[in-house]
């Protein structure tokens, strides 16, 4: 039987604030500090092990892995970063608040943006602070840095990811960790357990819970359950 284990980072410090992060490099509050200290006791103590580790290049997926081998004393293993699985960027949203998107536009346009498969937040401006174009970290990727994203177009690029990199990886019979984002996790999701698009709407993974995943010689779900929920 091969595994995947997925990990949505611990809460950040804008999951406190309720503002739309996407891209935005925030880092963890001190509460996904201690829930990816809990999330790397929980795997240790039921006896997992990884041999290779993806993550994105946000500091909030990396600290919580890194956290997590750490309490694993599984520091040494690879660990590859990619861009492809970085949180959904929420275009000129990105850095506001929540609650008072919602008083100004409206709940339900806010869901629409929000949770919508196929709707995308207003685009940022290159000319934005908040482009991510001049960031190092993307300097590899110009022409495909994001001004906005939907659920859609963040899917097809972790899939593109799960295909090109990872899958090769379950199939040699590698133990997984992925530290991803809520919406790069749901992505992944709704792919392997063959969600339709208004099936998705609803689901939501919680930050810093193990989240195991059973597959079959194909890579299709057995099974899958959260470790301490
Ligand atoms: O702000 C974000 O980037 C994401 C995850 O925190 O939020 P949402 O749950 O609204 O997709």
């Amino acid at each position: 039987m091969r595994q995947i284990v997925l990990v949505r980072h611990g809460q950040s410090e804008w999951n406190l604030e309720n503002r739309f992060t996407g891209w935005t490099d925030v880092d963890l509050s001190a509460n996904g500090l201690v829930e990816a200290r809990r999330a790397g006791e929980i795997l240790r103590d039921n006896g997992y092990l990884f041999d290779v580790a993806y993550t994105s290049v946000l500091k909030r997926a990396i600290r919580t892995l890194w956290i997590i081998l750490d309490q694993m004393n599984l520091m040494w293993i690879p660990v590859h970063k990619s861009w492809m699985l970085n949180e959904r960027h929420y275009g000129a949203l990105q850095g506001l608040n929540k609650a008072e998107t919602a008083t100004k536009y409206g709940e339900e346009q806010v869901h629409l943006w929000r949770r919508s498969v196929d709707v995308r937040p207003p685009a940022l401006e290159r000319s934005d602070t908040r482009y991510d174009g001049l960031d190092p970290k993307y300097k590899d990727i110009d022409g495909q840095v994001p001004l906005t994203e939907n659920l859609e177009d963040t899917e097809q690029r972790v899939l593109n990811y799960w295909h090109q990199v990872i899958k090769s990886s379950v199939l040699s019979n590698q133990k997984i960790i992925i530290s991803a984002h809520g919406n790069t996790i749901r992505g992944l999701v709704q792919y392997l357990d063959n969600i339709p698009s208004d099936g998705i709407t609803d689901l939501n993974i919680p930050t810093g819970i193990p989240l195991v995943y059973e597959l079959d010689d194909e890579c299709k779900p057995l099974r899958h359950y959260y470790l301490g929920m």
